[in-house]
C-alpha cells in the first residue's frame, strides 16, 4: 500500500428518509479542522436514493465536494449494498481519512467497510487530532508525522487511549453523535458534485425489506435540547421526577437522567446521559442528585453552563459544575422552579 496515494478527509453522511443526521454535519465541522491541518478538502459521501436535493446543505456545512451515488438500491439502509457502495467508493478515490458517526448504522457500517477494504477503525471517538505517532519520541521508533490521532474512552471509562493507524489507509473513525461541532451555516457555499456508480449486483447478503416500523416512543431526543434538568439517584424515585419536571416546564427544558435512573427502571434509557447513554451539548445542564462519575460527565461536560444540585458537598460532579449548590434538592429544586418562573414572567 503506497500511503501517499491516499489524500482527503472523507464524511460518510448518513441520511433516512432523505433527512440528514446531524451527526453528519458534526463530522463535516471536524472534518474542516482536520483538513486543514493536512493541507487538504473535505468530501461529503452521499448516499441513497433520491437525496441530491441534500447536496446544497452538505456544501453549507463544510462539504468542498460531495460523492454522490444516488440509486433505488439505497433507499433504505441495507448493509450490503451501503458497505458495497462506501468500500467502493474508498478504493476508487483512496481518501486519507473516513470519519462516520456512531449511531446504529454507523456502528454496522464503519467496521464492515473498514474490514472490507483492510484498514483499522477506531470505534467510539470523542477527539480527533492531526500529529505526531508514537506521541512522544520511543527507542527504536521512528515518529510519522500527520497521523490521525483518534482518542476513546477506554476499559470501562477509567482511561483515556489515543489510537493511530500509521500502517494503512484510510484512517477510519467512527465519533459520537453530539461530541464534535458544526460549523455556522454559510448560505451561499457551493460544492463540486462527483456522481459514482459503484455498480450493484444482488446477491445473497442482500435483505429484502417487508416493512419499516418507526420507533412509538414519544420521548424527545434530549441531544437538541437547550436546557437540560437532569437527575440521578438521589432524586429517590420515579414519584420524585414531577420536581425536575416543573423546573424544566418554567425555563423551556427537558428532563434527562444518569444510568442509575435508567437502570432502575425509573426513565427509559433514551433520556440517560453518558458513555453508554446519550453525549449531550445544551448551554445549560443541571445535574441533581448526580455524584459526578466519569462515565456520566464523558456525556454532559461540553455543556455551556453546569449547574449541580447535591446534598453530598465532596461529590465529584462539583469538580466539573460552573455553580454549585449543597443542599436537598427537594429544597431547592421547588424555589429555584418559582423564582425562575416569576424572573421568565417579568421578561415576557
Ligand atoms: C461501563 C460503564 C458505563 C457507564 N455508563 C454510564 C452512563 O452512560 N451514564 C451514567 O450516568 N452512568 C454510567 N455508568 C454508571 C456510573 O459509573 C455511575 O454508577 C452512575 O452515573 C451513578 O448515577 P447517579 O450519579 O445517579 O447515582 P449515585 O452515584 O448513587 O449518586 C447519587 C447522588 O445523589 C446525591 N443525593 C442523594 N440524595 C440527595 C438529595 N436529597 N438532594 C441532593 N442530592 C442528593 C448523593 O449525594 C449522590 O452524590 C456506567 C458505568 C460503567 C461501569
Amino acid at each position: 500500500m503506497n500511503l501517499n496515494e491516499y489524500k482527503g478527509v472523507y464524511v460518510y453522511v448518513q441520511q433516512v428518509d432523505n433527512k440528514i443526521d446531524g451527526v453528519a454535519l458534526e463530522l463535516l465541522g471536524k472534518a474542516r479542522d482536520l483538513a486543514k491541518d493536512l493541507d487538504t478538502d473535505v468530501t461529503a459521501v452521499l448516499l441513497g436514493s433520491d437525496v441530491k436535493g441534500l447536496v446544497k446543505k452538505l456544501a453549507q456545512y463544510g462539504a468542498d465536494k460531495v460523492i454522490l451515488v444516488d440509486d433505488p438500491a439505497l433507499k433504505d439502509y441495507r448493509t450490503e449494498p451501503y458497505t458495497h457502495a462506501l468500500a467502493s467508493i474508498i478504493n476508487e478515490f483512496k481518501p486519507e481519512i473516513v470519519l462516520v458517526g456512531a449511531t446504529a448504522i454507523g456502528r454496522d457500517l464503519g467496521p464492515l467497510v473498514s474490514a472490507r477494504v483492510q484498514t483499522g477503525l477506531t470505534a467510539d471517538c470523542t477527539q480527533l487530532d492531526i500529529g505526531d505517532f508514537p506521541i512522544k519520541p520511543m527507542m527504536g521508533k521512528e515518529q510519522q508525522h500527520n497521523q490521525l490521532l483518534m482518542t476513546r474512552p477506554a476499559f470501562g471509562g477509567n482511561t483515556i487511549a489515543t489510537i493511530a493507524c500509521p500502517d494503512n489507509r484510510p484512517q477510519m473513525a467512527t465519533v459520537r453523535p453530539g461530541v464534535m461541532q458544526k460549523i455556522e451555516k454559510i448560505a451561499d457555499a457551493e460544492a463540486e458534485v462527483i456522481a459514482y456508480n459503484p455498480g450493484f449486483e444482488e446477491n445473497n447478503k442482500y435483505v429484502e425489506i417487508v416493512d419499516v416500523v418507526k420507533s412509538l416512543s414519544n420521548t424527545v431526543d434530549i441531544m437538541d435540547a437547550n436546557i437540560l434538568v437532569s437527575g440521578g439517584r438521589g432524586v429517590g424515585g420515579p414519584e420524585n421526577f414531577y420536581i425536575l419536571e416543573e423546573l424544566a416546564k418554567a425555563i423551556g427544558g427537558e428532563v434527562s437522567c444518569s444510568r442509575a435512573v435508567v437502570d432502575a427502571g425509573w426513565k427509559p434509557k433514551d433520556l440517560q446521559v453518558g458513555q453508554t447513554g446519550k453525549t449531550v451539548r445544551p448551554n445549560v445542564y443541571f445535574a441533581i442528585g448526580i455524584s459526578g462519575a466519569i462515565q456520566h460527565v464523558a456525556g454532559m461536560e461540553e455543556a455551556d453552563i453546569i449547574i449541580a444540585i447535591n446534598k453530598d458537598e465532596t461529590a465529584p460532579i462539583f469538580d466539573v459544575a460552573d455553580y454549585g449548590i449543597v443542599g436537598d434538592y427537594k429544597q431547592i429544586v421547588p424555589t429555584l422552579a418559582k423564582s425562575l418562573e416569576s424572573i421568565a414572567a417579568t421578561e415576557a
